[in-house]
This record gives structure tokens, C-alpha cells and sequence, in this order.
């Protein structure tokens, strides 16, 4: 990965990828799903401490990786005008002297993801942006709400504007096995979104084991989810580089056998830039460069962009700024 680190995060030319399907539930292909544990384990600590990003080339990849956050905020006590101002910094993620300096001129986060009550507000400050509004549904974080409730909170979110949903599964159907209602429960939920693409959050952290993740990820998958999705940021365990690289495989076996790229969303606890490249090495290793796209990778984060633009200042500069200069929200 030496030479190919250049990394322009504009000028991507546009790619149109069928969105997935989905397809009957494989129950073969399922039960045969495994985690080796002590291999994945070794295959992920190959990663942090290798220097796969060189420093020149560190810039462009954190201006890559700004591209593709979610820009998220999903808090109790979140208003309107704190979203406002969160789509204000979605729009002009870095500031202009700082993108000047690293010869661009245009930039913005890959969405924008808030609660159903916020999409309006959101959908409102993003007029004219073309950056997508996320809502998170069926009743996030737990989804124990009434399904039929689930279901309409989608519909309501699509009423609202939102481009994007982020839907929690049922953990109880993968804790039981039940990968049957596990699969219908995403069939109705992304026929629920109609065109808007629709993120399966797998709450990985309330999953249990590796295999558990692989198995989720596949039925989600072949129920049509055009992402998988972590976790919701409230697990006491969220994105992890094990479960990214289980999930990471599964997309790739998934699309080696039906031809369907499904996209990728690391979420929760994402805060530091060195953590956003080993994910962006994982994604371009495992998947390759096409999978480097908002289309198919996505940050779900609400403080990560903070600490890239400090270090895109570092890196322009020399010197670094307190962290409260590039607060958010
Ligand atoms: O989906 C996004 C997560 O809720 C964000 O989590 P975070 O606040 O730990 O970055």
C-alpha cells in the first residue's frame, strides 16, 4: 500500500452501484459462517502499529476519511439549533485557510445523523448541500418498541425528509437463532424505507460471540441492507477491529457470490484520526479501493472530525491547537 496512498478525497468520479437486493434466506450459507477468534485477533494486530499511511500522504487520507463520516449527533438533550450548527460544520467540515492550504476548495462529510425529531431542522440546514440526511429508527438504541411502531417510525423519518436509515435489529433473534425473523424483521424494515438506503446496525457489543456478527451480517444482508452497521454508540462495547474485520468478510463473501457491493459503518468510539486510518487500511485491505467511498464506507461519529481537522492544522501549521477550537455543534 505504498504507492497507491495518494488519495484524492474530490474529483471522485461518480460510480453507480446497483443497490443490493437482497436475496432468499440462505440458511446453509449461514450455519456455515465461522469467526476463527485467535486468528482474527493476530490478523488485526498486524494493524495499528504498521506505518501503512505514509506521512506525506496522511493528509489526503484524513481528508478522505472527513468524506466519509456520518456526522452524528444523538443525545437527550440535542436541540434545533445544535443541529443546525452541526450541519453548518457537515457543510464546511474544515476550515478554508486550513482546505486552502492542501489545495482544495470544497469538502463535506459523506451525512448528516440525527433522531427523527431533528431530521426536519437538519433536512432544512442542508438545503442546496446535497449532503444526505441519516435518522436513526425502530426504536434506537434498543428497538424493543412494538414492531408495528418500528416500522411507521420509518415511514415517519422518510415523511420527514431523512435519505438514510439507520435501523437496530432485534439482538434477541440472533441471540436465540432465530435467523428466520431476524431476516424477516429487515425484509419489512427496508421495505419500509422504499427508496431511502436503509444501515443495519448489528449492536455487535450485545451480539455475544464473532460468529454471532458473521451470521447477523450475512442474513442482513440477504434481507437487503445496503450497509451493516456496528453499533449505535450506547453498547459498552461499540466499533471494535475484530467485528470490523468479521463483518468486512462477510461483505466480501457476500458480494463474491450475489455480485452486490453492501457498504461498511464502523460506529461508536471513533473519536481519534490515527484510528480513523487503521480503518480506512483494514477497508483497503480487506476490500479494496472501491469499498473507499461514501457510497460504501461510512464513519458514524460524532467527535472524530474534531481531532482530523486538528491534525490537518498540525500538518499545515506545524503546531496544533487546543481541541475546543474545533469543537462541534
Ligand atoms: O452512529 C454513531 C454513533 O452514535 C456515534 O458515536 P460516538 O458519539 O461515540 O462517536
Amino acid at each position: 500500500m505504498t504507492r497507491e496512498t495518494r488519495l484524492s478525497p474530490m474529483q471522485l468520479p461518480q460510480v453507480t452501484e446497483p443497490r443490493n437486493p437482497g436475496m432468499e434466506l440462505d440458511m446453509g450459507w449461514v450455519r456455515r459462517a465461522q469467526a476463527n477468534s485467535s486468528a482474527i485477533e493476530r490478523r488485526v494486530a498486524t494493524l495499528p502499529g504498521r506505518r501503512s499511511v505514509k506521512k506525506d500522504h496522511q493528509a489526503a487520507w484524513l481528508l478522505r476519511a472527513i468524506t466519509c463520516i456520518d456526522l452524528t449527533t444523538l443525545a437527550g438533550d440535542d436541540t434545533t439549533e445544535r443541529v443546525r450548527r452541526l450541519c453548518a460544520k457537515g457543510r464546511h467540515p474544515v476550515r478554508a485557510d486550513l482546505l486552502q492550504a492542501l489545495g482544495f476548495d470544497r469538502l463535506s462529510v459523506a451525512a448528516i445523523c440525527v433522531y427523527h425529531d431533528m431530521v426536519a431542522p437538519a433536512v432544512a440546514a442542508l438545503t442546496g448541500s446535497g449532503i444526505p440526511v441519516a435518522a436513526v429508527s425502530t426504536g434506537f438504541p434498543a428497538g424493543l418498541s412494538p414492531f408495528h411502531l418500528r416500522v411507521a417510525e420509518i415511514g415517519e423519518s422518510v415523511q420527514a425528509g431523512a435519505n438514510e436509515i439507520d435501523i437496530v435489529i432485534s439482538r434477541r433473534h440472533v441471540l436465540s437463532g432465530d435467523w428466520q425473523a431476524l431476516y424477516d424483521e429487515m425484509r419489512a424494515f427496508r421495505a419500509a424505507c422504499g427508496e431511502a438506503h436503509v444501515k443495519a446496525i448489528l449492536a455487535t457489543g450485545e451480539l455475544g460471540t464473532l460468529r454471532n456478527v458473521a451470521r447477523a451480517s450475512l442474513v442482513c444482508m440477504m434481507a437487503g441492507a445496503d450497509f451493516i452497521k456496528t453499533s449505535t454508540g450506547k453498547e459498552s462495547v461499540n466499533a471494535t477491529l475484530p467485528v470490523s474485520l468479521v463483518m468486512i468478510r462477510a461483505i466480501r463473501e457476500y458480494h463474491e457470490r450475489t455480485g452486490y457491493r453492501v457498504g461498511y459503518k464502523p460506529a461508536g468510539g471513533i473519536s481519534k484520526a490515527k484510528d480513523a486510518l487503521v480503518y480506512l487500511s483494514l477497508i483497503k485491505e480487506e476490500l479494496g479501493d472501491r469499498w473507499l467511498r461514501p457510497d460504501l464506507f461510512r464513519f458514524g461519529a460524532s467527535s472524530l472530525l474534531g481531532d482530523i481537522e486538528r491534525q490537518l492544522e498540525h500538518h499545515v501549521t506545524g503546531a496544533y491547537s487546543a481541541a475546543h477550537r474545533h469543537a462541534l455543534g
